[in-house]
């Protein structure tokens, strides 16, 4: 991708330009290499959790596109149409107002560009917020005498988003043929550690007045678990399609279905399942009349843990296909290596027969 460049040239600064009233996109947003591929037609698995296979339609999707939409989710719309009116109403606030909650490279939460913003020189037509503890200390810079209805709304959905992660967890886990216990940090359902992370990502991609030419988030895997994102209003959500190696891959749009989910399979969850269940890799592209606005909610493992291949996908007189990292070690990895971080988890080829003498 010609925009990717050395993060090492210097952090990526927070930008201040003012999306909301751009008549045309600047230089430095122009990405050239957006819109040349073919988009499919072919549209991303839809899974009803109270479905009878629900596990099974999941490990198929996981297996063949690391990503899927479910229905059946069991989290009110209400909380759904709160979490989304919070995120405009915090979008909407002036530039001068946004920048008193701004993130640090040393403390991400709050409002800032994306990690990965570090590998572009181009910037993306998107603005976010990052939510990791409590949201209170940043609301209040927000909204100094108003920030009870967006803290009760963000800490009610992450906390019916841990619940939702775990439910998918044990679906995928039995789509694999495994249970809770065979992965000795999981817990059932209802039963997860205080200490499983999650981490919300509230996203803006203001209305573009030249959309083939802006990037509203660069193409990515995330580094999670797993992944569920809301999006409401209009589409942009694209996910690469690669699996027929016959025919080239392509970008599926992933259609508007009203109160359904996203789930995407990040690189943790693909090095739990030894390499079985694919990554998705995924962008955003952005339209010239609506404001879209997403939530993302980051999935991952207590703090402490090392996620590695689960023995039981490994096989006796196997090794694994990668080492055990943190989720912290990772992000670390990724921040230097950024699309090689996964591969360079790799246990050599030569190394994965283990002698069973
Ligand atoms: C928990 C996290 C996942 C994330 C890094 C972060 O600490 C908070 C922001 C997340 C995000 C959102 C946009 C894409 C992404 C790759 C990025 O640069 O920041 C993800 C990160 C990730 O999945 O590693
Ligand atoms: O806005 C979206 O649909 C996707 C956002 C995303 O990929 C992310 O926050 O990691
Ligand atoms: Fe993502």
């Amino acid at each position: 991708m010609s925009s990717l460049s050395d993060p090492a040239a210097g952090p990526h600064q927070p930008h201040h330009f003012d999306l909301q009233s751009a008549s045309e996109v600047p230089d430095s947003y122009a990405w050239p290499t957006l819109h040349g591929q073919p988009s499919a037609s072919e549209p991303m698995p839809v899974i009803d959790l109270a479905d009878r296979d629900a596990a099974g339609s999941i490990g198929r999707a996981c297996m063949s596109w690391g990503a899927f939409q479910v229905t059946g989710h069991r989290i009110a719309p209400r909380l759904l149409d709160a979490i989304e009116a919070e995120t405009r109403r915090l979008f909407l606030l002036p530039i001068q107002q946004k920048l008193k909650a701004a993130s640090s490279p040393d403390d991400r939460s709050g409002y800032g560009p994306i990690p990965l913003s570090a590998f572009c020189d181009k910037l993306m037509w998107s603005e976010g917020f990052t939510i990791s503890g409590s949201p209170v200390d940043h609301a209040r810079k927000l909204w100094p005498h108003d920030h009870d209805k967006f803290c009760d709304a963000i800490e009610e959905y992450k906390k019916e988003m841990k619940a939702l992660s775990g439910w998918l967890i044990g679906l995928i886990l039995l789509s694999l043929g495994l249970k809770f216990e065979d992965v000795a940090w999981a817990a059932p359902v209802g039963n997860l550690p205080p200490d499983l992370t999650g981490t919300l990502r509230l996203n803006s991609y203001p209305p573009c007045p030249e959309p083939d030419k802006a990037m509203g988030m660069l193409a990515h895997t995330d580094s999670s678990l797993l992944t569920i994102l809301y999006q409401s209003g209009t589409t942009g959500l694209q996910v690469l399609r690669d699996e027929d190696q016959s025919s080239p891959a392509r970008w599926v749009t992933v259609p508007l279905l009203p109160e359904s989910l996203i789930v995407l399979v990040g690189d943790l969850l693909h090095i739990l399942s030894n390499g079985q269940l694919k990554t998705a890799l995924h962008r955003v592209v952005v339209d010239r009349i609506q404001h879209r606005v997403s939530v993302a909610y980051f999935f991952g493992p207590p703090g402490n843990v090392k996620v590695s291949p689960i023995e039981k996908l490994v096989g006796p007189g196997r090794a694994p296909a990668y080492r055990g990292v943190t989720w912290a070690e990772y992000l670390g990895i990724r921040m230097k290596l950024f699309d090689k971080a996964l591969a360079s988890l790799k246990e050599q080829e030569e190394s994965k027969e283990v002698c069973d003498e």
